[in-house]
């Protein structure tokens, strides 16, 4: 058995990333203790059925004092009331980090209420689903997925290499990015998918000439990809819209100026700039697949809610 990276890691939210992660701990032996903290009776007590950790509570400061890795794994919107429950609870030398899709806005929310005597170090798996809950949890998810860390200037560097180490062991190649260029990449290559298939979906609901029936019968594969993301949790990604407003907007903002050019190509039949536009869109798909990034996270154990052993 290898030795345990941490000897207590605290948990705090416990859904379909706060899970996987708990699943690798135990799997992988990386804390002798896990405790699991979330707000709500009902998922914690989910939680103690999937033997996700050692111990539970509702109280977020409980299960932090004793630990030395302190993971926040809620909705962005909720990092600032977290980081204000926990921050007089925590142990001197804690490594304190997240896993919320926004950075700046989550930097803004916790480090005002952290203490000093702790290491903050902000971060985020690019790894998930559209599931969400303790029972969406699975082993691997983030196996060959990139974490990127946006530290703090003047991060310890002994407590950094340590975080690198976690995700190491999870699988997990690390980066490490200033939170604004983060809020802005992720922008192009998360958000604003995510909010493309929302209104799709949202366009498809509303017409009146094609009836539900018809988008359900005929849907093809390319409508049916968009209807997963759409299907992602309302919560986070409401707050992923309110906390990364700017670059969202910015790039909405250049998204609709391409999709203008687009409609005017088609209203002129002006086939060239369509042949062009297509031919270099599928030269970055043949980009990500040879890279190896095309495939989604691997479907085993995704509804595996066996108790972890
Ligand atoms: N779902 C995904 O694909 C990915 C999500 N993320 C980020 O990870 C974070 C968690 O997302 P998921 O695990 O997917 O969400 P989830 O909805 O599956 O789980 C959220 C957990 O947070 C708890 N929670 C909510 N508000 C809370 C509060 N005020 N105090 C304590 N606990 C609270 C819930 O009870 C639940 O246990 C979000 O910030 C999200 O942006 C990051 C990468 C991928
Ligand atoms: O399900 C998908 O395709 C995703 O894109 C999952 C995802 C959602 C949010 C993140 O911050 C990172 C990854």
């Amino acid at each position: 058995m290898t030795t345990p990276l941490f000897d207590t890691i605290a948990l705090i939210g416990i859904g379909l990333i706060g899970s996987s992660i708990a699943r690798e701990i135990r799997h992988k032996h990386l804390a002798r203790r896990v405790v699991v903290s979330t707000r709500s009776e009902e998922t914690l007590r989910r939680a103690a059925e999937l033997r996700l950790g050692d111990a539970y509570t509702t109280s977020a400061a409980e299960a932090v004092h004793e630990a030395d890795l302190v993971i926040v794994s809620v909705p962005v919107g909720a990092s600032g009331a977290v980081a204000a429950a926990i921050a007089g609870a925590l142990k001197p030398g804690a490594i304190v980090t997240d896993v919320g899709s926004t950075k700046a806005s989550v930097i803004a929310q916790m480090q005002p209420h952290l203490p000093a005597h702790v290491h903050f170090i902000p971060g985020h798996p690019i790894a998930g689903t559209e599931y969400s809950g303790p029972d969406a949890g699975f082993i691997g998810l983030f196996r060959s997925r990139w974490c990127i860390l946006t530290p703090l200037p003047d991060t310890d560097e002994a407590a950094k290499a340590q975080l690198r180490r976690f995700w190491e062991a999870l699988g997990s190649n690390v980066d490490e990015m200033d939170p604004g260029h983060h809020d802005k990449v992720l922008a192009i290559v998360s958000h604003l998918p995510h909010i493309i298939a929302y209104n799709i979906v949202g366009t498809a609901d509303d017409l009146e000439t094609v009836t539900e029936s018809d988008v359900i019968k005929y849907s093809a594969s390319g409508f049916r990809d968009f209807t997963r993301l759409a299907a992602s949790d309302p919560t986070m990604w409401r707050d992923i819209c309110l906390h990364n407003k700017e670059a969202i907007l910015e790039m909405l903002a250049r998204f609709s100026e391409d999709l203008a050019y687009l409609q005017r190509a088609i209203r002129w039949s002006d086939g060239d700039k369509l042949f062009d536009l297509f031919t270099r869109t599928r030269a970055i798909r043949r980009s990500i697949v040879e890279a190896g990034q095309d495939t989604a996270a691997p479907d085993f154990g995704r509804h595996a809610n066996d108790p972890v052993e």
